[in-house]
């Protein structure tokens, strides 16, 4: 029995999914895991994507990692990809989106120039991880949500939230 639900929250680098996490993980009881940190801290790679400019994350050991934790459930997984997930794993699924200019200043903050910053600017106009989302879970489960401002984070939290709520309370979950 699951002690809460699942949730995938996705999107191009940038727009804000740590933001979020962090935000929820301090107004709501789940756990918060970043599939990037995860990588990282395991040495879950398979390699360098050199023209992306960025490690390739081993999946199958990602996916290993990650079946206990969903199978107890109540967790956050943020990651900026999302059709090597199983189906099974997402109650539902956010992707968050951001207008291309303020994508373009948030990237180049963190210090992103020429392709790196261009290929990710691209990536959110083309859409491309709502439609990985689209193809990798039905359609009812998946949410977009605006996250341009500090306002829009904060009532994403609270839908968010909300829907939490609703849920534990759907499954007889305290
Ligand atoms: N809704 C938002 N409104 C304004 N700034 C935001 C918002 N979400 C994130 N940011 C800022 O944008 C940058 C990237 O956010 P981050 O959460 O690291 O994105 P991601 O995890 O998707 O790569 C950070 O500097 C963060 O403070």
């Amino acid at each position: 029995m699951k002690t809460g639900p699942n949730i995938l929250i996705t999107g191009t680098p940038g727009v804000g999914k740590s933001t979020l996490c962090q935000h929820l993980t301090e107004h709501t009881h789940m756990d918060w895991v970043c599939v990037g940190d995860l990588a990282r801290d395991n040495n879950f790679f398979d390699g360098y994507d050199h023209e992306r400019e960025c490690p390739i994350i081993d999946e199958e050991k990602i996916l290993d990692e990650l079946e206990d934790m969903i199978e107890e459930g109540n967790k956050i997984i943020d990651y900026h990809g999302c059709e090597f997930f199983p189906e099974r794993f997402f109650d539902i699924v956010f992707v968050l989106r951001t207008d291309n200019t303020v994508l373009y200043d948030r990237l180049y903050a963190r210090g992103y120039r020429g392709k790196k910053l261009e290929d990710n600017v691209e990536c959110e106009i083309m859409e491309i991880l709502k439609d990985e989302a689209l193809n990798s879970y039905q359609p009812n489960i998946i949410h977009q949500l605006n996250s341009n401002t500090h306002t829009d984070m904060e009532n994403n939290a609270q839908k968010i939230c909300m829907w939490i709520q609703q849920w534990k309370k759907d499954n007889n979950v305290s």
